[in-house]
Formats: structure tokens, C-alpha cells, sequence
């Protein structure tokens, strides 16, 4: 404290020098003398695994790892905190997870001197239900899963107010853009008072990658579905690629980027649920409604032609193919498509591997949008938007 306050008085000039080292004192100070924080994680996929690699790797942490749940195998010990071993402690357990009794074994960890952080790193929509309960008996979520903020808009404004009443606090800044700082920014425009005009970007790491590669302003290239086997090769993808290409993800980050911006426009629709966005599906109607990934993968190639037409009338007229996303708070819309832009346009120009790119259009930056741009999706930069999170409570 007497750090940070030391800090904010110093002239701006010398703390452009001093200040790095000194947040790095003041972060290692802060954590070092700081209450414990109880860490639960639910899903140990790819971003869960990494987030738990990435959060033992800190010192001095304040942080104690104290529970897993999978689908399948659930642990507890708050007396001895997991360690590197955890994956094995995970195998090796015989219980079966069951949320209500984390939830209780939770709640009785909880005081004036103690917090806990439940990390959910599923995208499941049972878990996502459970947030309120958690929220209102004072454990803080964490989450990149979209779920609870882009669904029903009554789950949405129950978490919002079990949080403000006092109980645990919310943390989704990983669930658009993955790591890159696109829901704290939004929130710090809206919070000093600019008044948001355009969101717009490419929101989807999957289809940004897929994109990048497949359309490159030539009117031939890869085919469609080798391209899109690769991207969840990568760790793009959502668990069903479909979910990704049908544009619900697009429009879930937009939902909840929509529901952030509209305490500062009146004109943005009250979304019920990111199924109210205007979106422009990729899914070929045949391959509608196949429940696995697997499947959808191994029919895909069927719709390879469709793809490659779109790509050479694309490249006929100059132009390259990218599936973008507009919140549009002055006309009210928004909305998700697979649209043509000029091979000199930065959507075209300047993204690359599975790259976001978002531009906020508020009056205060004017003619000239503030960029947020990078990796929007992968287990590593995921992890890391989760744990920067998780660090806010320190
Ligand atoms: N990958 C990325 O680049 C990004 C991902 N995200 C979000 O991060 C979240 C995780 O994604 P990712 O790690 O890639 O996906 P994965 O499919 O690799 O991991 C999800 C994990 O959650 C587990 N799970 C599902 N339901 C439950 C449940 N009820 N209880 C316990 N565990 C459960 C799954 O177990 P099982 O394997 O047994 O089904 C799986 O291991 C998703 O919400 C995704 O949208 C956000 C930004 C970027
Ligand atoms: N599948 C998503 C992962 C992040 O939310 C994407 O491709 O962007
Ligand atoms: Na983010």
C-alpha cells in the first residue's frame, strides 16, 4: 500500500523509468504478504492444464491449489495444496466429481481473512448455472468459459447482482480475445464515461486462422476442411469445431461485449441471448446437427467446392474472405458474417496464425479506433487471460 501510494505521487517522467521495477516489488511485496487465496479449477482440458502449469510456476504465490474436478474424477485437500504431481493426483483419485459438495467444502473456506477462487475451465453450461451460487456464498469465478455471460440474459443479470451484493466477483476477461485485453478495456472506457460508438474486429481465433490461410487474395489454395482440421489441431477450436464455424462463438463474445457496452448506449438491444445476434452461419445445411466433432470433421471435405467458389469470386474482385463481427451501438445492430475485404485492409494486411484484431470506435479516440491486437486463441495466451485474472484478487 504505502508502495503503490509512493508510487502514484512520483513525477510521470521518473516513473516512467522506476515504475516497472517498482510494480514488480510492489506485485512480489503484495503477494508475499497477502491473504490466503483457496484456488479450485474445474476442467483440466487444454486451457486447464495450462492455466494449472502456468499458476505453479508463480513465487511467493498467495495462492493455493486446493481442488480438480474433471469430468470423470474429482479432489480435495485443502491441508496439503497440489503440487507439479497434480495430473497423477487427479488419475489416481476414486472420487467422482460432484459440484454440490465443492461447493459446500468451498463455502466453509471462505472468511475476512481467506478467499476463494473457483476457475472454471470447462464450457459447460451446468457449471456456468452454478455461478450465482458460488458468486452469492463468496467465492470469486474465474472463467474463459462463455457461457453464463453470453446465455440467457436472467442467468447473466443474476450473477451481475449476486457479485455487486457483496458476494464473490466475476472475472471473464479471457472469454474474448483470450488473453488480449479486450473486456477490461471495454470496461475502463465505459467506466470514465466515453460513449462507445463501433465495436468491430475479427473475434474468432479458429476462424481468423482458418481464414488467414485459406483466403490470401489468390483465387486457389488449401482446401476448406484440411484447413479447419488443423486449426483444432492447434487448439483452436472450440471442443466441436461447429461451434466455431456456425458463428455462435463470434456472436457469444459479441453478446457479452454488447451487454458491457450497453450501460453507455441506449440504442444496443437488450440481447435475451447471443442466439439474438444477427449471425451468418458457415455450417453447410447438410452437416447441420452432428453431434461430434469427429464426424463433422470427416464430412467437411464434402463442402470443400463451396468454400473454394466463395475464395475465387473473392480473389476476382480484389479482395479476400474474413469472418468479422460488429457491435454497432449507434444503429442498435449486432451482428456476425463472412465478409469480403480489400487485399490492403488490415483484416487482410496485417493478421496472421489465429489472430484477433478488435477495434473499438468511441468518441473520445474519434476518427482513429483504439486496436487491440494478437493470438485470440490457444491454450498458452487463454491461460495466461485466466490467471492475469485470477492475480486482480491478490
Ligand atoms: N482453447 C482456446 O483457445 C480458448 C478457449 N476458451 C474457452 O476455454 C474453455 C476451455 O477450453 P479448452 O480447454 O480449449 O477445451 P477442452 O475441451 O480442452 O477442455 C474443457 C474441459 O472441460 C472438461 N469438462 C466439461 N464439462 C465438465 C464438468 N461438468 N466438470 C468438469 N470438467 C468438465 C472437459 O472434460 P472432458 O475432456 O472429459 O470432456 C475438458 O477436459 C472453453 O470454455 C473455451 O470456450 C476461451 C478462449 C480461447
Ligand atoms: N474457439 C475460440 C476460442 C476462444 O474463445 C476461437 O477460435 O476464438
Ligand atoms: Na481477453
Amino acid at each position: 500500500m504505502a508502495i503503490a501510494s509512493f508510487l502514484t505521487r512520483l513525477p510521470s517522467a521518473l516513473t516512467a523509468s522506476v515504475r516497472p521495477s517498482l510494480g514488480r516489488l510492489l506485485l512480489h511485496t503484495t503477494m508475499a504478504s497477502s491473504p490466503k487465496i483457496y484456488v479450485a479449477v474445474v476442467g483440466v482440458g487444454l486451457v486447464g492444464s495450462e492455466f494449472i502449469n502456468q499458476l505453479l510456476t508463480i513465487r511467493s504465490s498467495p495462492f493455493h491449489l486446493v481442488s480438480l474436478t474433471s469430468t470423470t474424477r474429482t479432489l480435495f485437500n485443502h491441508a496439503q495444496p497440489l503440487s507439479a504431481s497434480w495430473k497423477s493426483d487427479l488419475a489416481s483419485s476414486a472420487d467422482r466429481p460432484d459440484l454440490a459438495k465443492l461447493t459446500q467444502q468451498l463455502s466453509a473456506l471462505v472468511s475476512p481473512t481467506q478467499k476463494v477462487a473457483l476457475i472454471d475451465n470447462t464450457s459447460s453450461e451446468d457449471v456456468a448455472a452454478l455461478y450465482p451460487t458460488w458468486l452469492k456464498a463468496g467465492i470469486s469465478v474465474v472463467t474463459p468459459n462463455k457461457k453464463a455471460f453470453s446465455g440467457d440474459i436472467a442467468l447473466y443479470e443474476e450473477i451481475v447482482a449476486a457479485s455487486a451484493s457483496g458476494g464473490g466477483k466475476f472475472l471473464n476477461e479471457a472469454t474474448v480475445g483470450a488473453g488480449l485485453p479486450v473486456v477490461g478495456t471495454l470496461k475502463d472506457l465505459v467506466a470514465t464515461g466515453d460513449k462507445i460508438v463501433k465495436i468491430e474486429g475479427v473475434f474468432s481465433g479458429t476462424m481468423s486462422y482458418i481464414f488467414n490461410e485459406f483466403s490470401t487474395g489468390q483465387p486457389d489454395g488449401p482446401a476448406f476442411s484440411s484447413v479447419v482440421k488443423i486449426a483444432r489441431d492447434k487448439g483452436y477450436t472450440e471442443p466441436h469445431p461447429a461451434d466455431d464455424l456456425n458463428g455462435a462463438d463470434v456472436a457469444r463474445k459479441l453478446t457479452i461485449l454488447s451487454r458491457i457496452a450497453s450501460s453507455s448506449s441506449s440504442s444496443l438491444p437488450r440481447l435475451q441471448s447471443y442466439a439474438a445476434v444477427d449471425t451468418a452461419s458457415l455450417i453447410p445445411p447438410a452437416l447441420e446437427n452432428i453431434s461430434t466433432g469427429d464426424e463433422f470433421l470427416a464430412r467437411l471435405p464434402e463442402h470443400d467446392a463451396h468454400f473454394a467458389s466463395l475464395r475465387a469470386e473473392a480473389a476476382a474482385a480484389g479482395a479476400v474472405l474474413r469472418f468479422v463481427g460488429v457491435v454497432d451501438a449507434v444503429n442498435g445492430r449486432v451482428r456476425a458474417a463472412l465478409e469480403r475485404y480489400p487485399t490492403t485492409h488490415p483484416f487482410s494486411t496485417s493478421l496472421g496464425g489465429s489472430d484477433n484484431i478488435i477495434m473499438f470506435h468511441t468518441e473520445r479516440y474519434g476518427a482513429r479506433p483504439l486496436i487491440v491486437q494478437g493470438a485470440g486463441a490457444g491454450a498458452a495466451v487463454t491461460a495466461m487471460g485466466v490467471l492475469g485474472d485470477l492475480l486482480r484478487l491478490v
